[in-house]
């Protein structure tokens, strides 16, 4: 990137001290921004306040991953002249998909039981911990059927799974793999497997809820890759009480990285702390690709992956 641009690093530790630093015109010459999803810990999120200050020159930011809820696009379009938005689509999904998978399984087969008893020197635990389940002949359910969905069916395909989806809008057959499209009420009846794969927003928070859940089959196995806060976790750690969830797998929290203490003590639930895609081969995927956003903004005025809220703008 240094020989299409000079590069700039902001000082600021903190949010307040980030806003102190736009305000102060250091930044004023910034044209394109990168963006780290661990940022949020310095800057917070890209909300209206925090929008309203960046540099007056301002006009691209490459987001460094899939989910960009840390950045409110609405605010983003507004500015005059507009921020435009990327995110890095495609370079996630195997590896975001393959923890799914991973979630899936263990959920399955109380695989998080059986773990924990082993390193308490309990062998399979007391009692032993019940039978699990295969994937074979499963049904499994989709909702949000973009790049890890559609990677998900694939990899659950080759398990002997049949999949169903609901999407925002209905993918032509070719793209949906043969997956059946269902609406939202049969997704929630029909899944043994329930997976969440769709972005978070204003649309999609806590879109997952004790409504949905008694509308599920009991039993249920639900697998949440997504974003923390598309389900609603009190709600959830209420279902699995009862019974009528019988287990999850999460890799997302909704307020990373503290964790509802009714998960933890749950052993239903297999939990991992937002590991989707942590390899050494997704890291460079996606850092490649917001650097390829940033250098074809600034050779050519246009984002290589502009968000969908902004492909008209
Ligand atoms: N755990 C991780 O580390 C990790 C990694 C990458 C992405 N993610 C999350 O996974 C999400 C999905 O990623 P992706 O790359 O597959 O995104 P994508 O944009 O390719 O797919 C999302 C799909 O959800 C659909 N959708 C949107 N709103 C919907 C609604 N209300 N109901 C039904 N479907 C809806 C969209 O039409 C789209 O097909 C991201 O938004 C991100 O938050 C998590």
């Amino acid at each position: 990137m240094s020989n299409i641009a000079e590069i700039i690093e902001p000082q600021a530790k903190t949010r307040s001290e980030f806003i102190d630093e736009c305000k102060s015109g250091k930044l004023d010459s910034v044209h394109a921004i990168y963006r780290t999803f661990a940022s949020v810990e310095t800057t917070g999120r890209f909300d209206p306040e925090l929008v309203a200050v960046l540099p007056k020159n301002l006009k691209y930011l490459a987001h460094v991953g899939a989910g960009y809820d840390q950045v409110d696009v609405k605010a983003c379009s507004e500015r005059d002249p507009p921020i435009r938005v990327s995110n890095t689509p495609t370079a996630v999904d195997n590896a975001t998909a393959d923890t799914a998978v991973f979630l899936m399984l263990g959920a399955l087969r109380g695989f998080n039981v059986g773990m924990t008893s082993l390193r308490q020197n309990k062998w399979r635990g007391e009692p032993a911990l019940p039978l699990g389940h295969d994937p074979q002949g499963k049904v499994l359910g989709i909702l949000g059927m973009g790049g890890i969905g559609r990677n998900m069916m694939k990899k659950c395909t080759a398990f002997g799974m049949k999949t169903i989806y609901h999407n925002r809008n209905r993918l032509d057959d070719d793209k949906s793999g043969g997956a059946q499209y269902v609406s939202f009420d049969e997704l929630l009846a029909q899944s043994d497997v329930l997976s969440l794969n769709l972005p978070l927003n204003n649309h999609t928070r806590h879109i997952i809820s004790t409504a949905e859940f008694a509308k599920m089959k009991k039993d249920v196995v639900i697998i949440n890759t997504a974003r923390g806060a598309v389900m609603d976790e009190d709600a959830l750690v209420k279902a699995l009480e009862s019974g009528q969830v019988r287990s999850v797998g999460l890799d997302v929290f909704e307020e990373e990285p503290k964790i509802h203490p009714g998960l933890v003590a749950n052993p239903n639930v297999m939990l991992v702390p937002h590991l989707g895609t942590w390899t050494f081969e997704t890291q460079a995927a996606m850092e490649e690709w917001a650097m390829d956003n940033l250098r074809s903004a600034i050779e050519t005025g246009k984002l290589k992956s502009p968000v969908p809220e902004q492909t008209d703008l």
